[in-house]
């Protein structure tokens, strides 16, 4: 199960205060639970781990693996929830290094002119052996119009029609709502698979729905594991929501008592992607009505030599949040050398991941005495399993906190305001 540690954050916090507030947060559970809090039609992301639909997952596997078998490149576009949790999925559960094998690549997140036309030169080279490569891609947009995502898949997919012919519709795969948006209409006009985001899953909780279940499938993990891991924490924090509550009490009393700001961190590089998928969940989600904790991200101990300053003893109005793993998955001694004349022949015989711990204790132990409250959040070991439960760990953590806000947790109606303006520059007509 996922653990916390909250006792460098509780002693930050009055005992009264605590237990008057915990009663909110029991509230807020509630309001999840019964489906009575604003928003309340947004709560699929609980309803798809109460019936687990198996023959989808099974549908995903089975296109995964003959994507796995014939492609050399797969694409996934999409910004938002529609990329960032497969991202981080892929980036904590594979190394990176494997070498040879599918390559994952990412477009349709930003409008650079730069990234887009050197990933299309990139895609127009050959393989090594002189072969044309052979790309697959997944556009992933539930409204189907969110103009980052549409333009690069516009150029993306027109390339793929002009190289693949009629073999393009079968190496290009769209996830969307159920029905409407231009998405649609070009599915049907084209016959590309889809795969549907149900209607009542938001962006930033659809991870665990085909959004993320394609991408992270075709990069060989066990989707199955993952889900199910989700669904066993689902359970578990049905009955015993004990560290939820505790976690959501704790963040609000902070933000009431004026914190502005969670630096969401780790000293795993691999859960970074993950810092970035929690800061749009919560971002999104308690952001509203001049409310919320400004979610900044720390990647350690790198951040430690440039941020790391302002958290030791910049503005006092901040709390930390780090990802622990407690087991690795792979782990390195330090090497033994027969002179000292770099001086750390006192680590010999200890591995990378005691000295990284011993950094990350030593860094909560001077960030508690410099005032900021430190929460740790606990994987047992990097695996599907783990990692499956940590998403509906912070998904329901987020519901539960932003419900204490008296905020709908659900919508994101500040997003608007950049299109519109955009839009009426780049003169759209309605
Ligand atoms: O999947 P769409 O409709 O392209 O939206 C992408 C993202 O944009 C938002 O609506 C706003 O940022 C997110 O909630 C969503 O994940």
């Amino acid at each position: 199960m996922i653990k916390t540690d909250v006792d460098g954050a509780r002693q930050f916090i009055d005992d009264e205060e605590y237990t008057k507030t915990y009663e909110m947060a029991e509230n807020a559970f509630r309001q999840v639970e019964q489906a009575s809090g604003p928003g309340n039609n947004w709560l699929g992301w609980r309803r798809i781990l109460k019936e687990p639909n198996d023959a989808e997952l099974e549908r995903i596997e089975r296109h995964a693996a003959e994507i796995r078998k014939n492609a050399d490149i797969f694409i996934i576009c999409g910004i938002g929830g529609s990329y960032t949790g497969a991202k981080a999925i892929i980036e904590s559960l594979t190394s990176g290094f494997e070498g040879s094998g599918l390559e994952i690549l990412y477009a349709g997140h930003h409008m650079g002119g730069r990234y887009l036309h050197d990933l299309m030169e990139y895609l127009k080279s050959p393989r090594e052996d002189g072969e044309p490569k052979r790309v697959y891609l997944n556009v992933i947009s539930k409204s189907g119009s969110t103009l980052e995502t549409a333009l690069a898949f516009r150029t993306i997919r027109a390339w793929m029609h002009e190289e693949y012919g009629d073999e393009a519709k079968n190496r290009i795969v769209a996830t969307t709502g159920e029905s409407g948006g231009v998405l649609n209409n070009i599915i049907e006009e084209e016959g590309y698979a889809k795969y549907v985001i149900p209607g009542d899953i938001g962006g930033r909780f659809s991870v665990l729905t085909p959004v993320g279940l394609l991408p992270v499938a075709v990069a060989g993990i066990d989707i199955q594991t993952l889900y199910y891991g989700a669904v066993a924490e689902y359970e578990l924090t049905e009955s015993d929501p004990g560290k939820i509550l505790e976690y959501a009490t704790i963040r609000y009393i902070l933000h009431k008592n004026g914190y502005a700001l969670d630096v969401i961190g780790s000293f795993e590089p691999e859960m970074m992607g993950f810092a970035a998928w929690t800061q749009q969940l919560l971002g999104e989600s308690e952001g509203k009505e001049g409310k919320g904790l400004f979610p900044a991200t720390a990647s350690y101990s790198t951040d430690l030599h440039s941020i790391g300053q302002m958290i030791q003893q910049g503005q006092r109005n901040m709390l930390e949040t780090l990802f622990v793993i407690e087991k690795p998955i792979s782990d390195l001694k330090i090497t033994s050398m027969s002179d000292n004349t770099d001086e750390l022949g006192y680590l010999e015989g200890k591995t990378f991941h005691e000295i990284n711990h011993s950094a990350q204790e030593g860094t909560v132990q001077a960030h508690l005495e410099g005032g900021v409250p430190v929460i740790r959040v606990i994987l047992e070991k990097l695996n599907a399993q783990q990692i499956g439960r940590f998403i509906y760990f912070y998904e329901l953590m987020t519901a539960v906190y932003v419900y204490m806000l008296d905020v709908n947790p659900f919508n994101q109606p500040g997003v608007e305001n950049y299109k519109q303006a955009m839009y009426r520059l780049l003169g759209k007509k309605d």
